[in-house]
């Protein structure tokens, strides 16, 4: 007879007990100190077990929380203004942050005069004080008469001693002139030699390729490598209300942000002696800054437009003497001034409360140069608003990174491709027409205020006629985006307006 032992079935003890109560039952012949480790296993397993069930409620909390936040995009091409937008809602709704970070943006600052000594020096050397009247060139080409004179083949003249050369014989005041310029280029040579290293801190030497000429990019967060305080000592900036994450997403986890933090420690010695070194020079050199910017050859050639500085340059330069003076610190005005060109995208949340309810805003402010744009693309499908920014007086100047193309062209076309965009088709729409300096005559046409904005203002409104399948509708404001108090207001109405339609669509949903 075949006798089959099988093995002991958790059925075996009666078909009323629990299977599972079985097996974790204890073992019969369990002693005192295998009792207390079993116990103590359990216990440790509970907690972990705990812990993750709370770290899932949480996740979940979250992301049903996050579902409601509001996400605004504010698009646009390079130095269109989206910063100096974000810089204005942070001034609105979280203005410790922005005082807090003023102090970092000497380095900027300090940028934003060096780098147009550079171009004045480099636009004396090309055109001297020439009286050539040439204009027609230059008003053609971005850059002046000297692209002209290499795309057709003729010499260009790389200093004033070669144009001396060229043009043989120089007058009384040409002398004069070159000799003031002699002196005053040798006593900024230091400052120039600073511009590198200042583009270099900002930029934390990552050069962008096609990008323009000499465009310097910061990431978001580049505040936050240092903050050297007036008092010489040097501080991490705790960023209360605008959080920094990087683009694609992913945001500064732990282990990073320890790393930067170790990076940016090292980085800060030497950030507090560039910027003092910086601040020595300008100290020592201000009445040569001045001299230069009074030079009548230096007019000249801005009315002849050999010279087109923008108008942060013009800023700092008519400041130069406060901006100079030891001690400086940049004033929020300062602040929305400076300029620096924004790499993929930066994240800054505030909590808002509109009408009794709070809600957490998202603000992206992305890079506008056309390298930086396909950036954009993993923020459409979730954005309730975008604010596009077109700077209509900017009709006359062509892009940095494609001197070929015209700047009110290319933000048509960009504007084109966001209204007909299907990932954003249910955000609501935002247009800025800002004004960012003055606007030119062009060639011999005056152009009024009044008659170029309504212009190109009715050039927008059509392209969203145009591209409007969802009958969106378009709010428009006119504004120059670094006038503080008719922003502040601006931005009060917008953000009403995206609120109303938020609890619209939520609504609907
Ligand atoms: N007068 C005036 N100046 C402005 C206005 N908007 C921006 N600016 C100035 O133009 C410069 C560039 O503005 P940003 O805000 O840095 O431009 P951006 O769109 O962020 O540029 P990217 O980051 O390169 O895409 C800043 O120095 C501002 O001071 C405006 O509406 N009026
Ligand atoms: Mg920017």
């Amino acid at each position: 007879m075949i006798s089959t032992s099988r093995p002991p079935s958790v059925n075996s003890a009666g078909p009323d007990v629990d299977p599972f109560s079985l097996l974790l039952r204890p073992p019969v012949n369990e002693t005192e100190h295998e009792r207390i480790a079993r116990l103590q296993r359990e216990a440790d397993a509970k907690r972990v077990s705990d812990s993750i069930d709370e770290q899932l409620k949480a996740d979940r909390e979250r992301m049903r929380k996050s579902k409601q936040d509001i996400r605004l995009l504010l698009l646009g091409q390079a130095e269109s203004g989206k910063s100096t937008l974000q810089k204005q809602f942070q001034l609105l709704y979280n203005p410790s942050a922005l005082e807090a970070e003023r102090i970092s943006w000497r380095t900027v600052v300090y940028f934003n005069i060096a780098r147009p000594i550079r171009r004045i020096l480099e636009a004396l050397d090309t055109y001297g004080d020439s009286d050539d009247d040439d204009d027609d060139l230059a008003i053609q080409s971005p850059y002046g008469r000297q692209d002209i004179r290499s795309a057709s083949g003729m010499p260009v003249p790389s200093s004033s001693a070669d144009f001396a050369a060229e043009e043989k014989s120089l007058s009384p005041s040409q002398v004069s002139l070159e000799k003031q310029l002699n002196v005053i280029r040798a006593r900024l040579a230091p400052l120039l030699t600073a511009e590198s290293s200042l583009a270099d801190r900002l930029s934390g030497g990552i050069d962008v390729s096609g990008s323009g000429r000499g465009s310097v990019f910061v990431r978001s967060g580049w505040q936050s490598r240092s903050l050297a305080l007036p008092f010489g000592k040097a501080r991490e900036r705790t960023s209360s209300g605008g959080r920094f994450s990087f683009s694609g997403r992913a945001s500064l986890d732990n282990q990073h942000g320890n790393e930067m933090e170790l990076k940016s420690r090292t980085a800060d010695a030497q950030e507090d002696k560039l910027v003092r070194d910086v601040a020595s020079i300008l100290s020592a050199c201000q009445q040569d800054i001045k001299d230069l910017w009074a030079l009548p050859a230096v007019k000249k050639l801005r009315d002849r437009r050999r010279l087109k500085l923008e108008e942060w340059a013009e800023y700092f330069l008519n400041n130069i003497e406060r901006v100079s003076a030891s001690g400086y610190i940049p004033t929020i005005e300062d602040v929305l001034h400076a300029r620096i060109q924004t790499m993929g995208v930066a994240e800054h949340i505030f909590d808002m409360s509109v009408h009794g309810r709070t809600t957490r805003w998202h603000l992206y402010d992305v890079g506008g140069a056309r390298g930086q744009r396909h950036t954009w693309i993993p923020y459409f499908d979730d954005a309730t608003a975008i604010i596009f920014l077109a700077p209509v007086s900017a009709f006359d100047q062509y892009l940095d990174e494609d001197p070929r193309t015209n700047r009110i062209d290319d933000s048509l076309q960009l504007f084109k491709q966001i209204c007909s965009n299907a990932l954003l088709k249910r955000a609501h729409l935002v247009l800025f027409l800002s004004l960012l300096s003055s606007i030119t005559s062009y060639g011999d046409r005056a152009n009024d205020y009044d008659t170029v904005v309504a212009y190109f203002k009715a050039h927008f409104t059509q392209v969203h006629r145009r591209n409007n399948e969802n009958n969106r509708v378009l709010f428009t404001h006119l504004t120059s985006v670094v006038n503080t108090k008719a922003m502040q207001s601006i931005i009060t109405d917008v953000r009403d307006s995206i609120f109303r339609n938020y609890l619209k669509s939520a609504a609907l949903v």
